[in-house]
């Protein structure tokens, strides 16, 4: 067998995986157990500057890997300040991955209120960025509307194809399969063909997912949690996305179009790197 053991057609097939500015030691530590080449995303949160983003973006490339820095529309002052992030990427990185992204404070601090304002700005193509994902939603958005993520989306979608970049869907993590088909089955009905990645945690004990769980609005229940593989009356030990990853795998069929995974690492990179390949060597 080949570089990726058994999974090599499925949606397993090289994952992504997420480190935030902090995590540049964790990424050296992790670096023998990811397959080069593999796309690292870079996080743009409110407690990182762009020395710590554009440090770790050049981690990932100088550790043989493909950063995808994060763009996080609402967090942006200024035009200024965008051009500023993505000249220093491009000057000191250089790649053409990047990710939009709408961001989280309530109300936009610039003049970009979301990351089809990004997009349409027309200034990630004009610094060579041609590869951009954007967010998805399976289970919804605890302060946006259904109706306004799809139209989002639409539009996004749309802004991407007139100005001839490639796009890829990279969705918010979650414990339960069942919304994710369905999304995913709406996703194309829409006629949106992209590319799409399955956000998933890393494995992780299960007080730490349940915290970022509840921090990003994402469901858990009894029942989901139980599906899981994790029961929320015992928040001792840890829980990993197999079965979930499983189901995935035997649920997902040619009409579903290409999907992948992307993998949260919430400060567990080389938990989730290991665990990658160790799923792999058994799949
Ligand atoms: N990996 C990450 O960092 C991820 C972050 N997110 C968060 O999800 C939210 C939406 O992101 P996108 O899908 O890119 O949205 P978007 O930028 O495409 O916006 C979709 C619609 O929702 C509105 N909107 C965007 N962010 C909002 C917010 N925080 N509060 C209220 N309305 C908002 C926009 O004005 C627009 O009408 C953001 O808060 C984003 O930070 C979601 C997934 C992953
Ligand atoms: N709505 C929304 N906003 C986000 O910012 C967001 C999502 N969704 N979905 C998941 C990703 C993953 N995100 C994050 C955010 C913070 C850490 C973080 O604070 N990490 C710690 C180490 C891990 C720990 O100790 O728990 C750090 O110090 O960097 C990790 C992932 C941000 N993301």
């Amino acid at each position: 067998m080949t570089e990726t053991s058994g999974m090599s057609d499925s949606v397993m097939t090289d994952p992504s995986l997420e480190m935030t500015g902090k995590d540049v030691d964790a990424l050296a530590e992790a670096r023998d157990s990811i397959r080069p080449g593999t796309r690292i995303n870079v996080t743009f949160l409110g407690n990182e500057d762009l020395e710590m983003r554009v440090t770790a973006a050049t981690a990932v490339r100088d550790a043989g890997f493909i950063p995808v820095p994060h763009v996080s529309a609402r967090r942006l002052s200024s035009q200024a300040e965008l051009e500023e992030f993505l000249g220093a990427l491009r000057d000191r990185v250089g790649g053409e991955h990047m990710f939009a992204v709408g961001g989280d404070p309530s109300e936009p601090m610039g003049p970009y209120a979301s990351s089809a304002d990004l997009i349409s700005s027309g200034l990630p193509k004009q610094y060579g960025f041609t590869q951009i994902s954007i967010a998805g939603y399976p289970e919804g958005h605890p302060d946006i509307s259904d109706a306004q993520l799809w139209e989002a989306l639409e539009q996004k979608d749309a802004s991407l194809k007139e100005q001839g970049l490639n796009g890829t869907i990279l969705t918010q993590f979650g414990f339960d399969v069942d919304p994710v088909f369905t999304w995913i089955e709406e996703v194309r009905s829409r006629g949106i063909d992209l590319p799409i990645r399955i956000g998933v945690p890393g494995p992780a004990g299960i007080k730490r997912l349940l915290n970022y769980a509840k921090r990003f609005g994402v469901s858990t229940s009894a029942g989901i949690a139980k599906k899981y593989g994790f029961s929320l009356t015992n928040l001792l030990g840890t829980a990993g996305p197999d079965k979930m990853i499983n189901q995935l795998d035997a649920g997902l069929t040619p009409a579903h179009g290409d999907v992948k995974l992307h993998f949260y690492t919430f400060g567990g990179m080389k938990t989730t790197a290991d665990w990658i390949q160790d799923f792999q060597a058994k799949h």
